[in-house]
């Protein structure tokens, strides 16, 4: 049983398709990279597997259970969304303890006190930030903690969207540090849009890359050690991205 599986995804916003004929499989444990220029439709595909892009057409499902139309409480607990920016991902005015305990609460799960120290202990942060407000934090410390509330429900799948894209650079290597930790402590799968191909090359196994609204090519990763790839615009992007990427990003 794959993770995540998608066939033939279209998606539109407002009757317009962004996104066509998207087809690829996850397998559980992997981390699988979606890559392409900005406006490519890759956040697009995320939000269609999450519930934020309702205009969609194909067959979509997340270890075995087929995705549909309606909201569906229960996919939440196999399935959490990280997002670019941990600004707009945190309410202003909740603490950290009040985002952390939401999905405890909503899923009706006790021993909230215990599993969100654990979860801040898990991202890196000590209990002296349980209480304190977004504004409070530096970006760094946002994005764990944004982490820690996709982790809250110990789901097997996780959609990350350019989680280092909005952080400074010297922030950017410790968030994906603690990704690929996470990755191997948790036995996560990884569904991670990215424009940064070093970033790739460090946390995922298999890319796929997009351009207009479909994907061209699928290829592992480690093809970005050589550049071998076999569409012209994965080789274009190879390119404009400075070749190989042995270095480690950021
Ligand atoms: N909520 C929305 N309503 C209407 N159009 C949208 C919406 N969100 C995205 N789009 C459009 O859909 C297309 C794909 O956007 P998407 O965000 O998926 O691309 P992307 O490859 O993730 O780009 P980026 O790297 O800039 O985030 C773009 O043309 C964008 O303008």
């Amino acid at each position: 049983m794959s993770a995540i599986s998608l066939s033939d995804l279209d998606v539109a916003y407002s009757g317009h398709r962004v996104v066509e004929d998207i087809t690829f499989d996850v397998a559980q444990g992997e981390s699988f990279a979606l890559v392409g220029e900005s406006g490519s439709g890759k956040s697009t595909v995320l939000k269609a597997i999450v519930g934020l892009a309702p205009e969609w057409s194909g067959r979509m499902s997340v270890l075995g259970q087929a995705r549909g139309h309606k909201p569906d409480l229960a996919f939440s607990r196999i399935c959490q969304m990280v997002f670019q920016d941990p600004y707009a991902s945190l309410h202003p005015r909740k603490t950290v303890d009040a985002t952390l305990s939401e999905p405890l609460q909503v899923h009706g799960i006790k021993g909230r006190d215990a599993l969100v120290e654990e979860k801040l202990a898990a991202v890196g942060l000590d209990r002296r930030f349980r209480f304190r407000f977004p504004h409070q934090l530096s970006g760094g410390q946002r994005q764990r903690v944004a982490i820690a509330r996709a982790l809250m429900l110990e789901p097997q799948v996780m959609l990350l969207d350019e989680p280092t894209s909005a952080l400074d650079v010297s922030v950017q290597a410790e968030i994906l540090n603690l990704l690929k930790r996470l990755r191997q402590e948790h036995r996560l799968t990884y569904l991670m849009v990215t424009h940064n191909l070093p970033v790739v090359s460090f946390l995922c196994d298999r890319m796929a890359v997009m351009n207009k609204g479909r994907i061209v090519e699928i290829a592992d990763a480690t093809s970005l050690h050589t550049g071998d790839f076999s569409h012209p615009y994965t080789r274009e992007l190879y390119a404009a991205s400075g070749g190989a990427t042995e270095r480690k990003p950021a």
